[in-house]
């Protein structure tokens, strides 16, 4: 039995924003520029309302441009398409960012597919995802690069560890495992196809959950001392009929297994705004040649 870590994902994200509030008053000191995030809500989905109600608020925090375009759900593929065109080509906006999930009419490829990849800080664009995969300097996906974040924080070199990641998705899972493979880590992208998925879970040093089903992994899964990432957000109701959200990890069932885990709230999902808002400065020296 070993005493379980837990690994505090809003302290780490609250760090992460003052430093880059620190280099965004430097940039801006050095080059007159405001780094502009422009963030794209279609529809009116309570989650991603949220979402990016917390995006705006926390840009204009580091001292950033928040630019919110805010669509009706009715919104068609050729006026979302022809939006980000005009974001394209606006000076003040260095990054832009689609929320996701879209309304099911608009083909969620074709508009990331249009997004300048120079302004794309959700990193989804395939110039971005292309980049990443042969190892030069891309856009990161976020929530990815949050959890290698957390990871070198708690464990400091990852070379040569054994790594699962649970789910394939472009968003988390494909993106997070390119990253652990530049950490040198060994790694296993998992999913619901995969034969006899407790036992390749076993295996892992570093255990992945990016599956979004509320508490599929479970403790016996874990191999004990094992780093467990959970990037799962999944919003249940428990028997009282209140909501909460759970991971896709069996917290309770972890403790005493793992070395270490994220909670859920409060791990890997403050995370992903602190480095949307690294990235949008980043995305913003490049442009600016600095
Ligand atoms: N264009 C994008 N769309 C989506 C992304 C993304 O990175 N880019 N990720 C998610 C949603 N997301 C940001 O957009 C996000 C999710 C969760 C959190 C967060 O801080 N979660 C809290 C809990 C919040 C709650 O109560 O719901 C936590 O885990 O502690 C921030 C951002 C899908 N769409």
């Amino acid at each position: 039995m070993v005493e379980t870590r837990i690994i505090d994902g809003k302290a780490f994200a609250e760090k992460l924003r003052k430093r880059v509030a620190s280099e965004v008053t430097a940039f801006h000191a050095a080059t007159g520029v405001t780094p502009g995030l422009a963030v794209v809500l279609v529809g009116e989905d309570p989650a991603s309302s949220v979402y990016v109600r917390n995006k705006g608020k926390q840009t204009v925090e580091a001292g950033m441009a928040s630019i919110e375009h805010k669509l009706p759900a009715s919104t068609t593929q050729a006026e979302l398409l022809a939006l980000i065109a005009t974001l394209n080509t606006e000076k003040e906006v260095h990054g832009i960012l689609v929320q996701l999930p879209l309304p099911g009419h608009i083909d969620a490829q074709a508009v990331l597919s249009t997004i300048d990849p120079a302004k794309d800080v959700d990193g989804f664009h395939v110039v971005n995802a292309g980049r990443l995969a042969v190892g030069i300097d891309a856009l990161v996906p976020c929530t990815p690069l949050g959890c290698v974040m957390l990871l070198k924080d708690a464990l400091g070199s990852l070379a040569g560890l054994e790594a699962v990641v649970v789910g394939r998705s472009n968003i988390v899972g494909k993106p997070l495992a390119q990253l652990l493979l530049r950490e040198d880590c060994t790694v296993t992208i998992a999913h619901s196809r995969t034969r006899d998925l407790p036992e390749v879970c076993r295996r892992a040093d570093i255990l992945i959950g990016a599956v979004g089903r509320p508490e599929m992994i479970r403790g016996d899964w874990i191999k004990p001392g094992a780093t467990v990432i959970d990037v799962g957000i999944n919003r249940i109701t428990g028997p009282n009929g209140k909501h909460r959200l759970v991971g896709d990890v069996a917290f309770e069932e972890a403790q005493g297994i793992a070395g270490a885990i994220t909670p859920v709230p409060g791990g890997v999902g403050p995370m992903t705004i602190a480095c949307l808002l690294a990235n949008t400065l980043t995305a913003a020296k490049r442009q600016v040649g600095s």
